[in-house]
């Protein structure tokens, strides 16, 4: 299988017997993800790689043809037949559902795991069993699932028949959340399926909060692996404040490791923020302007078109700060921001991610604008307020909408404003980061550019989604004999560029968690610094009864984010504005 600068990861454990637990290694072929892994050489002989999970693997003569090129390797071969070994046929996965029933399962989960399984990057020996209280068979279970599965759009060989494989690795056991005994008897019907090899076991935890540390008790007296690997992943919320989330890990702690807890936040399996660290660290023309020196600010924005719909109870307890601006905006500011890691391993990365984090001022009221949709009628067509939402008491104050402006006071970002936007029922879908830049000093072309310089400055746009993209605003010459400047897009547009799928984030989230790979999970520290920056202003709004502005459902959310943007000089970017 020769690989020249293509992506892989290796759908089999392999052969060694330095490997604990079967964990496999993701492998990157080309010759800058290559370094993602440190490596020894003799000569021009790749002798060991080392693994995500850390181990290190003797590659023997798989790699026999490896050459180096500028200290990397390029042009190996690898024999598929060193990573069918013995040792994967002795073990096995098996994934729980736990919550199967519910929304995020039907939605997300299920069809995570069979893009997987259709790409062949589940192992070959798997078991996905989904748990609930809901009476359910396994044909009925399977007949759910059928409805929300869907084939690549650039890959729809076969599928039917993958999907009828794959329906029939599924399985279901009904019981309660907060019962050994009926995880035991999952235990039972996992061993069925395990057929007496060594068994590792997920579990997926896609239930309300308030009955994660119930489950993780049974899940771990009932239903542990004896000989495998046992990992939980934990859907957010991961607490309400500092406070309940010290108290959660706490009792999460009673009964697993850190290592075993896989605190999931899907943005961080997301193509585009995946790719925040290549676009930073592998680009000589990105990595020295990141700095206060150069950037003016950063925008951080998501957006939703629709409203809380059905998520309304939720929702109501939680609100936005703490629903996207406290995990999914923070994360990617974080992954942003940091400082370069010692290496690409999971907890080089977490720890620049904690320093970036603690060096962060918390938020003070006066720097947040909150917002609640209200209905209005348009087009003979009605949309509804928060509050028409019937799990939603009518004199809720729980923002819909927040903006918030962040400062890191360090020596890269000090005076720099992370503006964050997030908002439910407003007039686009989106989440995207915007770096505006400064003006070029003693601008040659000032005269072109009228009075407001900064309008012209270079901005970084990355489309988280949809539409995924990366573009830089740039200012140009207009063709013709006179001197007339326009602003241009630099423009990297993914389908236009890339004919691939891109793969739902869960897909990446899963697999990592599969193998073991805690890279884009949270850890316990990083939860801890996320919360202590939210937690005051959250307890303040609460205890002074904030009113949030009203803004209709499908308009641009209130004018005070405005208000806050002028506050630091700064001017929301707009997408209506970005097309050239
Ligand atoms: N849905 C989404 O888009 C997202 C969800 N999440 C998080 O993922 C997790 C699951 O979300 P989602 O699927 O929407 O949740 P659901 O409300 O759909 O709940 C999942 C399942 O849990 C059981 N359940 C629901 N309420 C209770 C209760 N009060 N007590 C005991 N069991 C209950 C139900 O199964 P049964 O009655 O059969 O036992 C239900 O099918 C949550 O933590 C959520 O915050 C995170 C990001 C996005
Ligand atoms: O975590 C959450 O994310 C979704 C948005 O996720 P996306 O991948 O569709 O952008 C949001 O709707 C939900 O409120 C929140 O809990």
């Amino acid at each position: 299988m020769a690989l020249s600068s293509t992506y892989c990861r290796f759908s089999s454990a392999f052969s060694t017997s330095s490997i604990k637990n079967q964990e496999r290694c993701l492998f990157t072929a080309s010759k800058i993800d290559f370094n993602f892994y440190s490596h020894i050489f003799a000569g021009s002989r790749l002798l060991q790689m080392k693994c995500s999970n850390g181990h290190l693997i003797p590659v023997e003569n798989s790699f026999a043809d490896s050459s180096i090129v500028d200290g990397s390797v390029t042009n190996f071969e690898v024999s598929p037949d060193h990573f069918s070994s013995s040792e994967q046929i002795k073990t096995t996965v098996s994934v729980t559902v736990v919550g199967a029933s519910g929304d995020l399962a039907k939605k997300k989960i299920f069809p995570a795991l069979f893009a997987l399984y259709y790409e062949n990057f589940l192992p070959e020996h798997f078991t996905i069993f989904g748990y609930a209280r809901s009476k359910m068979s396994d044909e009925e279970l399977r007949n759910m699932i059928s409805k929300t599965l869907t084939c690549r759009i650039d890959k729809r060989e076969n599928c039917g028949d993958k999907m009828e494989k794959f329906l029939q690795r599924c399985f279901y056991q009904s019981g309660q959340y907060y019962s050994e005994e009926n995880f035991k008897e999952l235990d039972k019907k996992l061993k069925e399926r395990e057929a007496g090899k060594v068994p590792n076991r997920l579990f997926y935890l896609s239930i309300p909060p308030n009955i994660f540390v119930d489950v993780v008790r049974c899940a771990t007296y009932g239903a542990s692996s004896p000989t495998g690997w046992t990992r939980v992943i934990v859907e957010k919320p991961f607490g309400r404040d500092s406070e309940s989330s010290r108290e959660l890990t706490a009792s999460l702690k009673q009964y697993l490791t850190e290592d075993q807890i896989f605190r999931i936040d899907h943005y961080l399996g997301k193509e585009l923020v995946e790719n925040l660290s290549v676009l930073r660290f592998s680009n000589l023309v990105f990595e020295p302007l990141w700095s206060r020196q150069y950037i003016r600010n950063v925008q951080l924005i998501f957006s939703e078109d629709f409203g809380t719909e059905g998520r309304g109870g939720y929702f109501d307890s939680y609100g936005i700060i703490r629903d996207i601006m406290q995990n999914h905006l923070l994360q990617i500011l974080a992954l942003f921001a940091m400082e370069t890691p010692v290496s690409l391993d999971a907890e080089d990365i977490r720890n620049e991610k904690v320093k970036v984090l603690k060096s962060m001022r918390p938020l003070e009221i006066e720097d947040v604008v909150v917002g609640q949709y209200k209905g209005h009628s348009k087009g003979g067509k009605s949309y509804p307020s928060y509050t028409d939402d019937p799990k939603v008491p009518n004199n809720s104050l729980t923002p819909t909408f927040a903006a918030a402006a962040l400062f890191i006071d360090n020596a890269r970002w000090d005076g720099v404003p992370f503006l964050m936007k997030a908002g439910k029922a407003l007039h686009s879908n989106g989440a995207e980061i915007r770096v505006q830049f400064r003006h070029v000093p003693g601008n040659l072309y000032r005269r072109n550019f009228g009075t407001y310089l900064d309008k012209n400055t270079n901005e970084l746009v990355i489309r988280v989604q949809p539409n995924e993209a990366i573009y830089l605003k740039i200012n140009n010459k207009v063709p013709g004999l006179g001197m007339r400047l326009d602003r241009s897009n630099l423009n990297l547009l993914y389908s236009a560029k890339y004919s691939r799928e891109i793969p739902d984030a869960y897909e990446r989230l899963l697999l990592d968690a599969i193998e073991g790979e805690r890279r884009l999970f949270i850890r316990s520290d990083e939860l801890d610094a996320a919360w202590a920056l939210f937690t005051p202003v959250l307890k303040e709004l609460e205890e002074k009864h904030v009113f949030p502005e009203l803004y209709p459902f499908g308009s641009r959310g209130p004018v005070g984010a405005h208000y806050l943007a002028a506050k630091y000089n700064v001017r929301w970017g707009d997408l209506s504005n970005d097309d050239s």
